[in-house]
C-alpha cells in the first residue's frame, strides 16, 4: 500500500459549461494526505469543497486532473474498479446523516458490510464494536428517527468506517449540530479516526475544529492554498 491515501493533482470541475450559467468551481486543485493523516478542508460557502469531497470519493468525475486512491491512478478505470473502490476505500459523513430510515442503527451499518460479501454474524459484530467506540450501540435498534441529532450523526460515522475503508470524506459533518453536541461528536469521530489509523478529509467552517487536526487547507478561487 502506498503511504500516499489520496492525491488530487491538477483538478478541474466546471458546471453548465459554454452557457451563460457556467461556473468554474474548480480550477487545477492539488492535494495529497498520507496514511494516518486527518486534514480539515476549509473552504467559504458555494467554494465547491463538496463538489471536491465528490470529486475524491470517485462520487463524481473531474473536467481534467489525476485522483489517485492507495496510490492507484483512478483515472481510465472502469466503471466497476471506481465503484470497488469507492465501496472498499472510502467511507463518507454528510453534514446529515441519511441513514436508512426503515432500518435500525445496527442495521444501518450491518447492510453495508453484507453488501460486500461479509457474513452476516460478522458484520453485526463488527457494528456493535463500532457502535460501542462511538457510544451508541445501547441505540442498536432504534430506528433513526427515534435517535438524537448527535447520535444520528455516530451512527453515520459507523456506517462509514463498516467496510474499514483507507479514506473518510466528511462534509461538515457537524454542521447541523449545536455547539456541544458538535464537540462530542467531533471527538468521538477523532477518536474512532485515531483508533483505526484512518486518513481523513474533514470539511468544517469551524476553526477550532480544523485546529485540531494535524493540518488545514483552504480552498479558495477554485485552488488549494
Ligand atoms: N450539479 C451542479 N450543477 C450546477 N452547478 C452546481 C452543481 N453542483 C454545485 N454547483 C455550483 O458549484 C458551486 C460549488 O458548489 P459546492 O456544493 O461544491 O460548494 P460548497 O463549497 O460545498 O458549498 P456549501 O458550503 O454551501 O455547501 C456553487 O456555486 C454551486 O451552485
Amino acid at each position: 500500500m502506498s503511504d500516499t491515501v489520496l492525491s488530487l493533482s491538477g483538478i478541474t470541475k466546471t458546471y453548465n459549461e459554454d452557457t451563460p450559467g457556467e461556473i468554474r468551481v474548480l480550477r487545477g486543485a492539488n492535494l495529497s494526505i498520507a496514511k494516518g493523516e486527518v486534514v480539515a478542508l476549509v473552504a467559504p460557502s458555494g467554494s465547491g469543497k463538496s463538489t471536491l469531497l465528490h470529486i475524491a470519493g470517485l462520487l463524481d468525475a473531474a473536467d481534467a486532473g489525476e485522483v489517485s486512491i492507495n496510490g492507484q491512478k483512478m483515472d481510465g478505470q472502469s466503471d466497476r474498479r471506481r465503484t470497488a473502490t469507492r465501496r472498499n476505500e472510502v467511507g463518507f459523513v454528510y453534514q446529515f446523516h441519511h441513514l436508512l430510515p426503515e432500518f435500525t442503527a445496527l442495521e444501518n451499518i450491518v447492510l453495508p458490510q453484507l453488501a460486500n460479501g461479509v457474513g452476516e454474524r460478522a458484520a453485526r459484530d463488527h457494528a456493535l464494536e463500532l457502535m460501542a467506540r462511538v457510544g451508541v450501540d445501547t441505540r442498536a435498534s432504534h430506528r433513526p428517527a427515534e435517535l438524537s441529532g448527535g447520535e444520528q450523526q455516530r451512527v453515520a460515522f459507523c456506517r462509514a468506517l463498516a467496510n474499514r475503508p483507507a479514506l473518510l470524506l466528511a462534509d461538515e459533518p457537524t454542521g447541523n449540530l449545536d455547539p456541544d453536541t458538535a464537540e462530542t461528536v467531533f471527538s468521538a469521530l477523532m477518536e474512532l479516526v485515531r483508533d483505526t489509523g484512518l486518513s481523513a478529509l474533514i470539511a468544517t467552517h469551524n476553526l477550532e475544529l480544523a485546529a485540531r487536526m494535524d493540518r488545514t487547507l483552504r480552498l479558495e478561487g477554485g485552488e488549494i492554498l
